[in-house]
């Protein structure tokens, strides 16, 4: 069976990779694709009007929307996933807890996926992160970030992830975010930095140091292409689901 997609942000960086990575799928097939700013083909693919998406569902009634936007504009197309039943994958970063929230609502009328990292490298970062921090206790704990000088959001939605992983496998710790003049360290926080330089498409390094050795555990992607793949595969796998929220582990288990 083909798993028909409707595809937002189509103009953006990762849209134009989710409708390339498409493209090259047998098990897909794009259905719409939509932008702000409509008109001009995106990788062979008919661009619309984003202010037509409610009825674009109507009328196309996809299996499945991939949505790498903005924080504002992935509620708004989850909002009308919700109202048409159509399962929603996002990979937005960015969302406020209200945001979150809006999206889990969503959820309870339709599947929704949201991922802040569609790689498997991160998703295998993120159990070795879970393993480490219990097994070296008392261990200081620095995570770095760097992406490309257009990313808005600082630190990355991955970092974020992380982050929560952290709290979950040692309890809630002080996050202190960059380190200027006297500034040391406090027993227990998790330092945070985030670099924005050139076209790098995302890097994540957990660094843990003590008893005389440190541990750095880093993932690099390669290009995006890794995350559209990664997100494609949730639609493939959301697209027959039940109402309800799911996240990207579901998908490689
Ligand atoms: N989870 C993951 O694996 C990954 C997540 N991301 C996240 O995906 C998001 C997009 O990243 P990227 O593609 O680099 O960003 P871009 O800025 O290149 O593209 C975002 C696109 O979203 C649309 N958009 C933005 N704001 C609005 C709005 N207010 N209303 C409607 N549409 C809007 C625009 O497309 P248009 O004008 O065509 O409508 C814009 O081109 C970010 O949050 C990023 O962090 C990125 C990579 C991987
Ligand atoms: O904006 C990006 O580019 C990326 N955003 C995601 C994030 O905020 O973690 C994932 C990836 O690192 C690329």
């Amino acid at each position: 069976m083909t798993v028909s997609i409707g595809v937002t942000g189509a103009t953006g960086r990762m849209g134009g990779e989710v409708l390339a990575a498409a493209a090259d799928r047998d098990d897909l097939s794009v259905a719409f694709a939509v932008s702000r700013s409509p008109g001009d083909e995106v990788e062979g693919v008919a661009v619309e009007d984003a202010a037509d998406f409610a009825d674009l569902l109507a009328s196309h009634d996809p299996d499945a929307v991939v949505d790498f936007t903005g924080p504002a504009s992935c509620i708004e197309y989850a909002s009308a996933c919700a109202e048409a039943g159509v399962a929603f994958v996002t990979g937005t970063t960015g969302l406020s807890e209200g945001g979150f929230d809006a999206l889990r609502e969503a959820a309870s009328e339709a599947p929704v996926l949201y991922a802040s990292n569609f790689s498997r490298g991160i998703a295998a970062l993120r159990r070795a992160v879970r393993e480490a921090v219990p097994a070296l206790d008392g261990y200081d704990i620095e995570l770095t970030e760097t992406h490309h000088n257009a990313k808005r959001d600082a630190p990355s939605g991955t970092a974020l992830t992380i982050l929560d992983d952290i709290d979950d496998v040692r309890g809630d710790s002080e996050r202190v975010h960059g380190r200027e003049g006297e500034a040391p360290r406090s027993e227990g926080e998790v330092g945070v930095h985030a670099r924005r330089a050139g076209d790098i498409a995302g890097e994540h390094e957990v660094l843990l140091a003590g008893n005389h050795e440190s541990l750095s555990l880093t993932h690099r992607a390669g290009s995006r292409g890794v995350f559209a793949a990664g997100a494609l595969d949730a639609a493939a796998w959301l697209a027959d689901r039940d109402a309800g929220w799911y996240d990207f582990t579901e998908v490689l288990e």
